[in-house]
């Protein structure tokens, strides 16, 4: 039993302590009315994230949703549970936060635990200040056309790999296809492994797929996953406490050793190789005079492995599945993929592949719908003011979560007639020259654009123009119409994978 004056102070604590946990819930759900900005009303703990917190929806469809609410606004506030972001509607807006007054939104927001992980903390994209400058300007001449170009002959044996792993894993009798993300993914796998690493993956005859795997354990889609995202993206600290890290300690270990073993063997051996290790390597030289360790070549080689591979799965993946649904665009590109072989005497050149003008607007169209990060979460560094077309102007604090919303812009009939048709014509030349600028952001922009992007181009324009050549891409009962997102995952994903049919043409089999 307990005693009266216990069950007193009891109720005296709950009825003083209730409204203070309330206050401190809702204290900042004022913060965007006080600026005088427009906002989309919070809910009490979630702020705006409520169905991201269910896993219902993803980050950027739910910023397409207030996008589209507030339509007219150069920009918006919203509340990640309490913490006030403001989302930029306005392309103008975009210039000014990714390139005009880059140095008040520098960093992504983002964050990693350099103790937690070692090897991602030199991931570029976790970089800030000074440090990212320095290192971008060491690993941006890595991904010049003329550093590329050498690597063409590595990237082609991978393609015939491609080619031959189709023909045994995708007999026309299987009625469903086979999940063309999971061999877009074992290509770029591949790619990257033989391209940076100088190493041979072996993930088209591995049906294990060591390497993958690894890769897959610090992206994938999957509910405990994003969970963990969760914690470590919006609660960072409380990811400290618990010890969490994007990359378990083993796959660490297990990159640390490839990538070690590998540098070693070079250095022992003297052996040189055409490959992004080699570039790094070089330059962690001392006589280099740059500031670049070995400890900095490894972290890049493993960036490498891990931005090279998902992002350019998932758009391999969904242009195959774009050129399956669209049988005509799919033969015109054919059509012009052998031409330019029988002018250049069966070979494909780099300067020939990159300049491929349907292959370009493929690739362009497939980024545009289906772009594999449809929002991109900055943060302010440097006190500035936005100032929209509409004369409201807002002062934006550090610390300031600011989202540009890749997935609505994209989408935007008003920038994108008819949004959600597949339609490549819209960047033929005379059509490409109307489109609104810093509307079309697959690749990010400004100073911190996507360092690996021509890189990403080439090795998916490679395996669409071969796979072409050879096979008849074709959509089965099992293929989604449409595309829904697995809301378990912040990048772009199809729930269900997207199932497709390579049928080897009869003309490239006699050849
Ligand atoms: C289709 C494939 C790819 C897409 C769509 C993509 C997209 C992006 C985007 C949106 C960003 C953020 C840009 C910004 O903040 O403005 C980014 C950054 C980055 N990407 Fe990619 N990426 C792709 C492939 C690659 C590849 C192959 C690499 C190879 C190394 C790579 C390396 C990086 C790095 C290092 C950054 C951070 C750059 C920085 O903060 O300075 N990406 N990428």
């Amino acid at each position: 039993m307990i005693p009266e004056w216990v069950q007193f102070n009891w109720l005296t604590i709950c009825i003083a302590v209730i409204p203070l946990i309330y206050l401190y819930l809702t204290w900042n759900y004022n913060y965007w009315k006080k600026r005088n900005v427009a906002f989309v009303k919070p809910q009490l703990i979630f702020g705006n994230y409520k169905e991201v917190f269910l896993q219902k929806r993803t980050v950027s469809e739910v910023m397409e949703d207030i996008y589209k609410k507030l339509d007219g606004k150069p920009f918006v506030g919203f509340w990640r549970f309490r913490t006030p972001g403001i989302l930029v509607r306005d392309p103008e807006m975009v210039k000014t936060v990714m390139v005009k007054d880059f140095h008040s939104f520098q960093d992504n927001a983002l964050i990693v635990d350099p103790k937690m992980d070692p090897l991602l903390a030199k991931n570029p994209f976790f970089v800030s200040g000074e440090k990212w400058k320095n290192m971008r300007s060491v690993l941006s001449p890595s991904f010049t056309s003329g550093k590329l170009k050498p690597l063409l002959p590595l990237m082609e044996g991978v393609c015939e790999e491609l080619l031959e792993y189709l023909r045994a894993a995708a007999p026309a009798s299987a009625p469903d296809g086979i999940e063309a993300s999971l061999t877009a993914f074992k290509y770029t796998v591949e790619m990257v492994a033989r391209c940076a690493l100088g190493i041979k993956g072996n993930n088209f005859t591995d049906s294990e797929g060591h390497l993958r795997t690894m890769v897959r354990r610090i992206v994938s889609p999957g509910f405990w996953k994003n969970i963990e995202f969760m914690i470590l993206n919006f609660l960072p600290s409380m990811g400290s406490f618990l010890h969490l890290s994007w990359m378990p300690r083993d796959v660490d270990l297990f990159f640390t050793k490839i990538v070690t073993d590998e540098m070693d063997y070079r250095k022992k051996n003297n052996v040189i190789r055409p490959d992004y290790l080699q570039y790094l390597i070089n330059m962690s030289k001392k006589e280099n005079g740059v500031a670049y360790t070995e400890a900095d070549a490894l972290g890049h080689a493993v960036t490498f492995l891990t931005e090279g591979s998902e992002t350019s799965s998932i758009t391999l993946g969904f242009a195959w599945y774009e050129l399956a649904r669209h049988p005509a665009v799919q033969e015109e590109l054919r059509q012009e993929v052998a031409a330019a072989r029988g002018a250049n005497g069966g070979r494909l050149p780099f300067e020939a592949l990159m300049e491929l003008p349907l292959l370009d607007q493929v690739l362009q169209e497939t980024l545009r719908l289906h772009a594999p990060l449809m929002a991109m979460e900055k943060t302010c560094t440097r006190a500035t003011e936005l100032r929209g077309a509409d004369g409201v102007a807002c002062r934006v604090e550090p610390g300031t979560l600011v989202v540009i919303p890749v997935r609505a812009l994209h989408h935007d009939p008003a920038f994108y007639p008819e949004p959600l048709r597949f339609d490549p014509g819209r960047w033929a030349p005379g059509n490409r020259e109307r489109l609104v600028k810093y509307t079309y952001l697959p690749f990010g922009e400004g100073p911190r654009i996507c360092l690996g992007m021509r890189f990403a181009q080439l090795q998916v324009k490679l395996a669409l123009a071969y796979v072409v050549e050879k096979f008849d891409i074709k959509t089965t009962p099992k293929t989604p119409n449409p595309v829904v997102q697995d809301p378990t995952y912040f990048l772009t994903c199809a729930k269900g994978g997207l199932w497709l049919r390579f049928e080897e043409r009869k003309s490239s089999n006699s050849e």
